[in-house]
């Protein structure tokens, strides 16, 4: 076996800080302009050297996901040594560990960070990497988020999520995500959407100034939202508790239910997290800085 030092990466939770749905493809698949930044907390993934593939999953959230063969980090896995294999470079057997720290099915892309982070992973652990045509369809073909979550970096996302352009001057903010643990599939938001045809984003403040930037997604949606809180009311109460607060501004992020709210340091973003377990343990709620550029 050759010697590998443990690789660890963090999937970090994506938020939708506002979600434009701006058309259908004939496909079927929605075009989508989003502004997208990504939290400092997620899940993890610790990849080691092993004497053949393993899988092993720890963690709040370990329960809730389906078999391993399904989990996109296999997937992921597997796409990757697929595409390597084709450029001649074999790899050897891995074990990942992934600890789930982020809600299932809730609109912070937890599958899709895992991806990539897995393949980030990977490509560090194998000390190699691929040529960007073949890592972008490889990206697509495990999600519509996981490219972004391979970017990982505040952006803006358009196509069916996959044209990414770096936003460096979109500020770090202080977040909690408030999820009332009822699980949201995402194909089904999308089919019950009333409108397709909804305006694009539109211009984005120049400088990094935090309160430009909550005075523009002020006039900013996310498209899902409507559709997403007729089928899980608990989304209207979750926006509702983070207003009364404090936050700055709250949205729902991705096809939901999570829902975060933009706090004006993180000191009162962990007192409303805080605040918000009291009246709610049996919710998930997680105060949290995102990256900056
Ligand atoms: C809602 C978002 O989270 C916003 O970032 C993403 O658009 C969803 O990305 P995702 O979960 O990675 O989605 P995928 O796993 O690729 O697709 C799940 C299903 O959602 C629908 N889908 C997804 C992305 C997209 N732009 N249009 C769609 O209509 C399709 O029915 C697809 O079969
Ligand atoms: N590593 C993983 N973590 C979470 N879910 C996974 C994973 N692998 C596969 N899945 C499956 O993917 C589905 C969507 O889960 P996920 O947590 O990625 O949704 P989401 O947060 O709504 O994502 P998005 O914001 O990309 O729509 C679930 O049904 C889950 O069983």
């Amino acid at each position: 076996m050759t010697e590998m030092p443990v690789v660890t990466e963090v999937a970090r939770a994506k938020i939708n800080l506002a979600l434009h749905v701006t058309g259908r493809r004939d496909d079927g698949y929605h075009l989508l302009d989003s502004l997208v930044t990504f939290c400092e907390s997620g899940d993890r993934l610790d990849i080691t050297a092993s004497d053949e593939d393993r899988f092993s999953v720890s963690g709040p959230f370990a329960d809730v996901l389906g078999a391993p063969a399904d989990n996109l980090v296999l997937k992921a896995r597997d796409g990757l040594r697929q595409r390597l294999a084709a450029a001649g470079i074999i790899t050897g057997p891995v074990a990942i560990h992934l600890e789930k720290n982020l809600p299932v099915a809730s609109g912070i892309g937890g599958g899709s960070a895992d991806a990539a982070a897995a393949l980030h992973g990977l490509l560090r652990a194998w000390k190699t990497d691929l040529e960007p045509r073949t890592s972008n369809a490889l990206l697509l073909s495990l999600g519509a988020d996981v490219p972004m979550c391979f970017a990982g970096t505040p952006l803006a996302a358009r196509g069916i999520g996959e044209n990414i352009t770096p936003l460096p001057q979109m500020p770090a903010m202080a977040l909690v995500l408030a999820n009332p643990l009822i699980g949201v599939s995402t194909p089904a938001i999308f089919k019950a959407l009333e409108r397709r045809d909804n305006p694009p984003v539109g211009a984005l403040p120049a400088s990094a100034d935090l309160a430009d930037w909550i005075d523009c997604l002020k006039n900013l949606r996310n498209d899902m939202e409507p559709a997403a809180t007729r089928l899980v009311p608990e989304i209207a109460a979750a926006r509702a508790m983070l207003d009364a607060e404090g936050a700055l501004l709250s949205r729902m992020s991705g096809s939901g239910a999570t829902c975060f709210g933009i706090f004006g340091s993180f000191e009162k973003a962990k007192a409303a997290a805080e605040a918000l377990r009291r009246q709610r343990p049996d919710w998930y709620f997680c105060a949290t800085n995102t990256m900056s550029a």
